[in-house]
């Protein structure tokens, strides 16, 4: 085995065997370098080996200006550690530690690696890993930079040679250069590489970087890898290249800590075939953790992690070795997986090389380092590992072996126990806090479920609160309406009321007076007839007596208006008073019975298809459209011409004022078809067969303006009813004297005598009833005057008279019927 600086500077000196004890016991036995928690430790003379040495590289910061001050500090023998914390120092005894500001690679090399490649030419095996947190300088070590070379291209030419012969130490002569094998893997992702192969297959797949797209993927076969490519020569210098080329292939990323992060481990493996020497250079990932290498996203966190993975499994089987475990977690990844060989072997050394930084802000990272190689430190060969005397026995230490084993056993029971109590407290602890929490949550839960309760149950409260007041303030705005209504409905009905008893009031005086009237002229009337006879002729002279007495009526009122005035109110009164009685219409013929007009309009409507009017006669005879109220007198004048003529002179007078009167009173000639389907030629039948009507409307002066009159009035000329049944306007002017007379006597006659109030319907009447009276919407009778002008008074008509109770429309006719 080759010396290394630490073996050397003990070389000869009987140090303690150190077991994996805890720092502060691997510095006091350090220190002290004599004394053993065993008591069974023996000399060094007996104890095995350590297969494992640790030597800790300072990185420098060359670059940097402002040079942090370093939290690092050695002593004079290079083989002690403080590192200045907050709470004191920390020492760590090492094999060796060398500060790059103080030594460069070159004096690095030469005073901790260089010794282990030369035994590696004498058929050694030696293992050079580098550990350390990211940007501690793991690859400037292992590789060098453009000023320096790395410690693998240093031991090529140690192993090689620079082509000139040698001459070994014991005075042998080396050949120009040993004859190597050269193999370069990357374990990336628990995946192992070769980087010396760039064949298709067996690359990764997306998502990785592209460098490694034509990268040979190889299979672990028992502690190597199976099918790996080497390189092989004698020639460093060609060699060298090689590996240089394929170190650029290596997967890198810029991390917080390094802006070319290594992310796989590097593992170079040079073999000498012809010694059987094994030179392995392990230049491993950054050892810190996810959060320290700042990655972010899924994908970065999970290579982050299973780059720690190979860094955690060897951490274990240097734990697992150190603590003589029969089981050591070798297959924990690839990378203990083909450093196997490295710790089993007994010909094998690890030598490792703590990287870390001076940086104050790396402190933590820089301890946990050097604590991880102090244990490795502490490794002694196992039992599986046995180690053999020259002659082949078993050693006898063994004993001492085993009681390092047991006192490491000791050890570690106890920092068991004390990591167990620890547990507990902390479990305690959290089980407080739980129940605290879980208090506080249940505290919360019950104020929330109280506050939802009542809030709903407000929230209910106040919407039906709502709901009732809205509610009441309606009902209350509904009542003031109603009440409104109702008072304004009773003001109403007392004003209706009002005026209907006026009206009727005013209707009983006129009737009353109409009676008054027709009292006087009934009596007067008997009186003529005592005077003049029996018979028709007697009734002429009544009418001509009443005619003659009316006219002095008519002159005394040219000189006093009051007197005509109030003979017009009596006639107004007579029409009036139709208006409360049932309808009669009553016909007085001269000389005859007096019949009912009922009766006579019955016998008419009993020979419809004689009557033209029948045709028109519908339903709404009492429609407002065409009026309330109808009257119609009938004239029947009985030709009797002689005694007309004996009277002649007399009565010319009278005639003229008659005539004026009828001219007067007359606004229009009737013209249209009679509602009631009234054959007049049949009335006429029923008194004499001689007569001719002309209807003309009454005028309207001091009555109700819907009330319409029509007088019939006898013409010179018959006006007979057409096929229609319509009344033809007799032109008044082809009278001839004589009928004149006559008439205006029978008027006169019939308004003194024998007017009466014949028809007044007061109540509705029914439909059949109603088909037998006039129909003023079809009446036969054609007026002279314009349609128009009668429809306007009709609609005026319309209008329901005051004071009447009875339905306001349609109730109301009036028939009139004035025999000559
Ligand atoms: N001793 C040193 N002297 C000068 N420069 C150094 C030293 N150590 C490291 N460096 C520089 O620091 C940077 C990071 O070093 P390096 O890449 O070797 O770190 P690393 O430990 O390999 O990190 P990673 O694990 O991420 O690969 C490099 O640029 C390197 O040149």
């Amino acid at each position: 085995m080759a010396p290394t600086p630490y073996s050397k500077s003990n070389q000869g000196h009987s140090t303690q065997l150190r077991t994996p004890q805890s720092k502060h016991r691997l510095h006091s036995n350090a220190g002290k370098g004599q004394l053993s928690p065993n008591p069974n430790l023996a000399t060094r003379e007996n104890h095995p080996e350590h297969p494992v040495e640790v030597i800790a590289r300072i990185r420098d910061y060359p670059d940097r200006k402002d040079k942090p001050i370093s939290i690092l500090q050695t002593n004079s023998n290079t083989q002690s550690l403080w590192v200045r914390a907050d709470f004191g120092y920390r020492d760590f005894t090492l094999d060796g530690v060398s500060l790059s500001e103080e030594e460069d690679l070159d004096v690095f090399y030469k005073k901790f690696v260089e010794s282990r490649i030369s035994s590696v030419k004498l058929g050694e095996k030696c293992t050079i890993m580098m550990y350390g947190p990211t940007g501690s300088g793991k690859s400037h070590t292992m590789f060098g930079c453009s000023k320096q070379a790395g410690i693998v291209y240093r031991s090529l030419r140690d192993i090689l040679g620079n082509g000139e012969e040698e001459i070994h130490s014991n005075g042998e002569r080396v050949g120009l250069g040993t004859f190597v094998q050269v193999t370069v893997l990357e374990i990336y992702n628990e995946e192992i590489y070769d980087l010396l192969s760039s064949n298709g297959g067996g690359g990764l797949g997306l998502g990785w970087p592209k460098g490694s797209a034509s990268k040979v993927k190889l299979e672990v076969m028992g502690k190597k890898a199976k099918n790996a490519t080497y390189i092989s020569g004698n020639e460093a210098g060609k060699i060298s290249k090689e590996i240089h080329k394929v170190e650029k292939r290596r997967i890198v990323k810029s991390t917080l800590c390094n802006d070319r992060s290594s992310r796989s481990h590097c593992m170079i493996i040079l073999d000498v075939p012809t010694v059987g020497g094994r030179l392995m250079l392990v230049d491993m990932a950054g050892s810190e953790n996810i959060e320290q290498a700042g990655q972010i996203g899924f994908e970065a966190k999970m290579q982050t992690a299973k780059i720690n993975q190979g860094n955690i499994a060897l951490k274990r089987v240097v734990e697992s070795i150190a603590n003589g475990d029969s089981h050591v977690p070798f297959r924990d990844s690839k990378l203990t997986m083909l450093l196997q060989d490295s710790f089993e072997d007994d010909k094998s050394k690890i030598l490792m090389l703590l990287c870390a930084s001076p940086d104050p802000k790396d402190i933590h990272k820089t301890i946990s380092t050097l604590e991880y190689g102090a244990k490795a430190k502490c490794i002694v060969r196992g039992p599986h590992t046995p180690i053999k005397d020259k002659t082949g026995a078993e050693d006898s230490s063994s004993t001492v072996i085993l009681g390092s084993r047991i006192a490491a056993m000791d050890e570690f029971i106890f920092k068991l126990q004390r990591e167990n109590k620890l547990r507990e407290k902390e479990r305690n602890e959290a089980h407080k806090e739980l129940l605290k929490k879980e208090e506080e949550v249940a505290a919360l839960r019950a104020r929330l479920e109280l506050t939802e309760g009542k809030g709903s149950s407000a929230s209910e409260e106040e919407i039906n609160f709502m709901v009732n007041e809205r509610a009441k303030i309606l009902k209350q705005e509904l009542e003031k309406k109603l009440e409104e209504c109702q008072k304004m409905a009773n003001e109403f009905v007392e004003l209706e009321r009002r005026r209907m008893e006026e009206r009727i009031l005013q209707q009983q005086q006129e009737v009353e007076m109409l009676r008054k009237r027709l009292e006087e002229i009934e009596s007067e009337l008997c009186r003529s007839r005592d005077e003049s006879g029996e018979g028709n002729e007697s009734k002429i002279m009544d009418a001509s007596g009443f005619a003659r007495r009316l006219l002095r009526i008519y002159k005394s009122q040219e000189e006093d208006p009051g007197m005509m005035k109030s003979i017009d109110m009596v006639k107004s009164m007579d029409l009036d008073m139709d208006d409360q009685e049932s309808l009669a219409f009553e016909m007085k013929l001269v000389g005859g019975p007096i019949c009912r007009s009922d009766n006579v309009i019955q016998e008419i409507s009993k020979q419809p298809h004689q009557n033209t009017l029948n045709g028109v006669v519908g339903d709404d005879v009492f429609e407002p459209n065409y009026g309330d109220k109808v009257c119609l007198s009938t004239v029947y004048e009985e030709e009797e011409e002689e005694e007309m003529e004996e009277e002649h002179e007399e009565k010319v007078e009278d005639e003229v004022v008659e005539k004026e009167i009828i001219e007067e009173k007359r606004v229009c000639i009737i013209d249209q078809p009679d509602p009631a389907g009234i054959n007049l030629s049949n009335l006429s039948s029923l008194t004499t067969s001689n007569q001719n009507f002309e209807v003309t409307p009454l005028p309207s002066r001091s009555r109700n303006r819907r009330q319409q009159q029509y007088y019939c009035k006898e013409s010179s000329e018959e006006s007979k009813l057409d096929g229609s049944g319509l009344i033809e306007e007799q032109e008044t002017s082809k009278d001839s004297a004589s009928s004149r007379l006559l008439r205006i006597q029978n008027i006169f006659t019939l308004c003194g005598n024998h007017r009466e109030l014949s028809h007044h319907i007061d109540t509705p009447i029914p439909a059949k009833k109603r088909s037998e009276t006039v129909d003023c919407k079809s009446s036969p009778v054609k007026t002279s005057g314009n349609d128009s002008a009668l429809k306007d008074s009709n609609k005026e008509n319309m209008e329901p008279p005051y004071g009447l109770s009875q339905p306001r429309f349609g109730r109301d006719s009036y028939f009139e019927a004035v025999q000559i």
